[in-house]
């Protein structure tokens, strides 16, 4: 079981493990103010959906004692202002506008009339949406591994684990409880181009626990695919649309129609605060377009010509219908999603 914590909020700071620096340096970067925060997220010190949403949590948290010498009512309502720095840090993942939102509705049932009060309770809510990521985790872990037969090779693609997580991961939480199950499962872990999530990430995760793993560019994919050497295929997701349509890592796409092309099962594993009800399908995911600089640089090396147009999207959006199962921690969840979707859909 991994020992690291991605995050720690203590005495109104929040301690990340800084995942540029990763698999090369183990350091931290502390978060005094919502600026940090939105920096954190933004520059992917912390990434990964569920990662995301409980940094968002404490940065609604931080900004409060941040703005510590207004008066309770015009905090209060200055917490709005809070939740949308924090929301235009990373626009796909649904899982920070999720948390702070329900940051911002948790505040609005304060009834007493003490800020430092105040502060405590919403402290209070961004610590249960922490422990509940951890604790759905284990569910998606225990719930996907009823998926896993004994001796599978399994393909991922990007970093699903505790690092983007608060604990365990949602698709590696799979392949770790499966692992820890005496499965006897062996990984290919996708490179993930261009931040190398998968390369720096999940490569660091599977070898901290010596669970079998290959790493492989992400065009090599498709040859093991085709040649029958790929079982399984589980991905994360950023937002699932209520029809299933799944944002994900740049290059799951892809992946999800070599695998439909072969008839290979292809899983996608998420928390139910990663489905966005309120859309109807994935036209309606906005894609993040990142830095030119992260496909033009490795490190501090340029790996092509000054000048060069570059699209940089993080995100694509695979179709519902190149899914196999939706695996959440209220179950494994299978077609029709519009319909089973809803069925599992937590109470407001
Ligand atoms: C457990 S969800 C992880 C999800 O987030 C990643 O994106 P990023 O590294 O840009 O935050 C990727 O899409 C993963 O599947």
């Amino acid at each position: 079981m991994h020992t690291f914590k991605a995050i720690e909020f203590s005495k109104n700071q929040l301690t990340l493990i800084d995942q540029r620096a990763l698999p090369l340096e183990e350091t931290y970067l502390t978060c005094k103010t919502l600026e940090d925060v939105t920096f954190a997220i933004k520059d992917m010190v912390v990434r990964g959906a569920p990662a995301i949403g409980a940094t968002a949590a404490y940065g609604m948290v931080i900004g409060a004692v941040q703005n510590s010498d207004m008066t309770l009512d015009a905090l209060r309502e200055h917490m709005d202002k809070i939740k949308v720095a924090l929301d235009q840090s990373r626009p796909t993942a649904v899982n920070l506008q999720w948390a702070t939102e329900r940051m911002v509705k948790h505040g609005q049932q304060y009834k007493g009339n003490q800020l430092s009060e105040f502060i405590e309770f919403l402290k209070g809510e961004a610590d249960a949406i922490y422990y509940e990521d951890a604790e759905f985790c284990k569910a998606i872990g225990e719930h996907g591994n009823t998926l896993i037969e004994s001796n599978d090779v399994i393909l991922t693609h990007c970093n699903t684990g505790a690092l983007a997580t608060v604990a365990y991961g949602t698709a590696l939480g799979v392949i770790r409880e499966a692992h820890k199950t005496g499965k006897n499962i062996s990984v290919y872990a996708d490179e993930t181009r261009p931040r190398q999530q998968g390369a720096k990430l999940t490569a660091w995760e599977l070898m901290k626990e010596e669970i079998p793993a290959t790493l492989i560019v992400d065009s090599a994919a498709a040859t093991l695919i085709r040649d029958g050497k790929i079982n399984k295929i589980i991905v994360g997701a950023d937002r699932i649309a209520s029809n299933g349509d799944t944002a994900n890592k740049i290059g799951t796409f892809m992946l999800s129609v070599i695998a439909k092309q072969y008839d290979v099962p292809f899983y996608v594993a998420a928390p139910t605060s990663t489905i966005d009800y309120e859309i109807q399908n994935g036209d309606a995911i906005e894609i993040e377009l990142r830095s030119e600089d992260e496909v033009t640089l490795i490190g501090e090396e340029r790996i092509a010509p000054k000048g060069i147009a570059v699209y940089n999207p993080a995100f694509d959006v695979t179709p519902c219908e190149n899914i196999t199962a939706i695996v959440t921690e209220r179950g494994v969840v299978y077609p029709p999603f519009g319909k089973n979707l809803k069925r599992i859909r937590p109470e407001e």
